[in-house]
């Protein structure tokens, strides 16, 4: 881990991030802190309900599935419950945390199986769309997939590959990477709609409809070194989408391709601009 809590924390504060990074544990994690009051228990089924409507017609079946087996999204999680459910099924368990924490716990947890959630929710006024991940993101995109032994795997596997990369000084080219399918991939498999994939789609209303629906969403086939050289900004929505062939092409290419050798030639070079790729 290179950078401590407490540099983190002031340049998180710097940058106006939300959480509160002063009670973080070495790892990055925090106490979820279970008590939500009555007009937050009513912005997540606010949440839930119109987000299921849209997930429904345009998400990818992995994810629909991942929902099913989660059961009822009636009240905010807590945290332990949920914990308890997902090692039976799968092995991984949820981690509170005060918001983004850096590259190398995150890939840190995931390598153990453990997935970051944010502790805090959006309010009624950012229900479409957030500049940065609260509970609903982390929660309602990222979990149910944890739920499927298959995508359970690979994102382990992800977090382990990942901690290799940054070694070699990849991190921000194995973050592109994570960015451009965990959080924003589409799938079009062969002879089937275009669905959306990624996390952050999942759980903004306003740019899920964007990314599948728009005439004005770029969308790109799935190259990985194109993936890894294209930059990216959190803060509004993605000027490239990549559309992947099925989700054994992400698996595929993360496991044979050649990443290392991607990070050799290209780090430390400036970045793609995602309305050109
Ligand atoms: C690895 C990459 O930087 C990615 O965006 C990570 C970073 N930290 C994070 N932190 C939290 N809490 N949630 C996330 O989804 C992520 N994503
Ligand atoms: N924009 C996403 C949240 C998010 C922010 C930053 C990174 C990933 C996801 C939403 O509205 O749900
Ligand atoms: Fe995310």
């Amino acid at each position: 881990m290179t950078i401590s809590v407490a540099d983190y924390a002031r340049e998180c504060a710097a940058q106006g991030l939300r959480g509160d990074y002063s009670v973080c544990r070495a790892d990055f994690t925090v106490a979820q802190g279970y008590k939500y009051s009555a007009e937050e228990q009513a912005v997540w089924r606010t949440l839930c309900d119109r987000q299921t409507k849209l997930t429904q017609r345009l998400a990818h079946r992995s994810y629909l599935d991942g929902v099913a087996t989660l059961g009822l999204l009636d009240k905010i999680p807590d945290f332990d419950a949920i914990s308890e459910k997902l090692r039976k099924l799968t092995g991984w368990e949820i981690v509170a945390v005060p918001g983004l924490i850096p590259a190398g716990p995150f890939f840190d947890h995931l390598a153990n199986r453990r997935f970051p959630v944010t502790n805090w929710l959006r309010t009624r006024q950012e229900l479409d769309y957030i500049v940065e991940p609260d509970m609903f993101h982390d929660f309602f995109g990222h979990v149910p997939i944890l739920t499927q032994p298959v995508f359970a795997d690979f994102m382990q596997m992800y977090g382990a590959k990942a901690e290799d990369m940054i070694a070699l000084g990849g991190d921000e080219m194995i973050t592109r990477l994570y960015w451009y399918s965990a959080e924003y991939g589409l799938i079009q498999e062969a002879g089937q709609p275009l669905k959306a994939f990624g996390a952050g789609l999942m759980s903004s209303f306003t740019e899920l409809q964007f990314a599948v629906e728009s005439k004005d969403a770029h969308h790109v086939p799935f190259n990985l070194e194109t993936v890894m050289r294209t930059g990216y900004e959190i803060d509004k929505f993605q000027r490239a989408y990549f559309v992947l062939p099925s989700f054994d092409a992400l698996r595929d290419a993360f496991a044979s391709g050649d990443l290392a050798g991607i990070i050799a030639r290209f780090k430390g070079q400036p970045a793609l601009d995602p309305a050109t790729v």
